[in-house]
């Protein structure tokens, strides 16, 4: 007769999933007892930096990734991660240690009181199984629920004693299911899409995350040379739906209301995919789309089509509705657009202004690299300067949650050990969860983290601008010294102040084939 733990990890092995990212208190202990050879346990010394390796996994690796934390607490600390996860519908399965079932109603020590609640509404689903029985059914109908369209993070909560309880017989039913959805258009739907845009005089494609998510971007290159039409990437997208040097892409989309309306007043269709429309940043009053412009949007998440303020959205899978689109619409005879205008070099300035850093870095980093981003008030220069040419080659916080970069790029290293991935983050940021530098160095996953020093919130610098703030006493971050943190953590650590040291530093940490912090002083407010 299986425990309840046995069931469950044969459920995990049937799945694939066989690492366990996790910070563990007496609660999560039983499901930990006697682990298994066969899986992994990646620690996190936070639980926002357990959280977000996970993410990290999961959305590099295409895989649902199983989550472990220490019931309220951990789970709190978790919450500002999970935000970001649940933007980027990422596949997370998130389960918490409760307190021993025959008790949770006293409410002792280390419980997670009504546990289903507090992650909402992060999460797809949220559930604490009404007896021990129930735990191999609730994983996997967890797993499940979190890998169907659109995928994003759900919650179990297990009280500490069920584990070692038996579990059914016909729990094992579980291990051979398969659930698939992939929703493509139906022919009405594509008919009319393919009208609109065969009617359309100068369309424009606005594309999101779940384009590069779904591995799509090299449909949306044929399908934008189809239509001979600009692309743009959606407002703050956290990953890059398409090559960012190809001569039809025209950069990140502008995030206020009416600026967005302006930048697309051209074009007579607006055809969005694969991101929601759209996520606006800073208020702007005005109107939702240009005059005399059609928007149609493609979506994965029905929840993205029911709340966008304007145009009309179809519910499906990305790839599955892209291809029917290229198969279906008419090569436009227009001309295709041309190349934006290289970025010009900036002159060498001691700091280095965060433009001559992106051209070290480009320069010095291989073309399959992978770039994550948290150097908040760099994102337009980085997309600029930067080659993000392959299939999942950027990342950044999808609900704009900071603490996101460093221990997703420890995840996607983890995930891609076949290519480099920098972490491009700002002083700022690097402290939110800068444990990240632990798990790499424990773990050596060869991420290299380049931390762009300006001594200065510089994004709320910005944005005080745009609201007409002023000064005010929370803006600057001076005298951290990030190398003796890094080394701290067990990590080599360079420091940079000229493009030649910023590429030496680069070449050592590759050739070491370990993790390392790069600190880089750039002009910033402090200068
Ligand atoms: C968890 C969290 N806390 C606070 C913020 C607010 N915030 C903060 C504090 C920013 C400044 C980041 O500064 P940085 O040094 O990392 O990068 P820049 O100097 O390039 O802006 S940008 C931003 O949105 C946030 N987004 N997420
Ligand atoms: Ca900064």
């Amino acid at each position: 007769m299986k425990t309840v733990q046995q069931a469950t990890y044969d459920i995990l092995r049937s799945n694939n999933m066989n690492i366990i990212f996790g910070n563990p208190g007496s609660n999560e202990l039983p499901f930990l007892k006697n682990f298994p050879e066969d899986f992994t346990y990646v620690l996190g010394l936070q639980e926002a930096v357990v959280l977000g390796i996970a993410d990290g996994y999961a959305q590099a690796s295409g895989k649902p990734a199983l989550v472990n934390l220490h019931s309220a607490a951990g789970t709190g600390n978790a919450m500002g991660a999970l935000a970001n996860a649940w933007n980027s519908h990422s596949p997370l399965i998130v389960t918490a240690g409760q307190q021993h079932r025959a008790m949770v109603s006293v409410e002792p020590y280390l419980t997670n009181i009504d546990a289903t609640q507090l992650p909402r509404p992060l999460v797809k689903w949220s559930y604490e199984p009404s007896t021990a029985q129930e735990v191999p059914y609730s994983i996997s109908r967890a797993i499940h629920t979190a890998m169907s369209e659109a995928k994003g993070p759900v919650y179990v909560s297990v009280p500490y004693n069920d584990w070692a309880q038996n579990a059914e017989a016909q729990s094992n039913s579980l291990l051979s299911r398969k659930v698939t959805s992939r929703r493509a258009l139906d022919a009405t739907s594509l008919q009319s899409i393919t009208n609109d845009i065969r009617m359309a005089k100068n369309p424009v494609m606005i594309l999101g995350s779940d384009v590069d998510a779904d591995d799509a971007n090299d449909i949306a290159v044929q399908l934008a040379e189809k239509l001979k039409c600009p692309v743009w990437a959606a407002p703050s997208t956290p990953r890059s739906p398409f090559p960012n040097k190809h001569r039809c892409f025209k950069g990140l989309l502008t995030s206020g209301i009416n600026s967005i309306s302006e930048q697309l007043s051209a074009h007579d269709l607006i055809l969005v995919i694969g991101a929601p429309v759209f996520r606006y940043h800073q208020y702007e009053a005005g109107e939702y789309l240009p005059a005399d412009a059609k928007l149609i949007h493609i979506t994965c998440d029905i929840s993205e089509a029911a709340r966008a303020p304007a145009g009309d959205a179809w519910v499906a899978d990305i790839k599955p509705a892209m291809l029917q689109l290229l198969d279906s619409v008419d090569e436009k005879t227009t001309e295709m657009p041309d190349y934006r205008k290289s970025p010009v070099q900036v002159n060498l300035t001691s700091p280095m202004r965060p433009e001559t850093v992106f051209d070290t870095l480009n320069w010095a980093a291989p073309d399959n690299a992978i770039f994550v981003n948290e150097s908040t008030s760099t994102t337009a220069e980085m997309w600029e300067r930067l080659n993000f040419e392959s299939q999942g080659s950027y990342y950044y916080a999808a609900a704009g949650g900071l603490g996101f970069a460093m221990p997703a790029g420890v995840g996607i290293q983890m995930a891609r050990p076949d290519r480099q991935v920098f972490v491009v983050i700002g002083d700022g940021s690097s402290n939110y969860s800068i444990q990240a530098l632990w798990t790499a160095a424990q773990y050596n996953v060869p991420v290299i983290f380049i931390v762009m020093k300006n001594g200065t919130y510089g994004a709320l610098r910005w944005f005080a601008s745009v609201l007409d703030i002023g000064d005010i006493p929370a803006f600057d971050v001076p005298s951290i010294d990030f190398t003796k943190i890094a080394e701290g953590y067990g990590l080599q650590a360079f420091t940079a102040g000229k493009p030649e040291e910023l590429e030496r530093a680069i070449a050592s940490a590759r050739q070491s084939g370990k993790p390392a912090l790069i600190e880089v002083e750039t002009w910033g407010a402090l200068h």
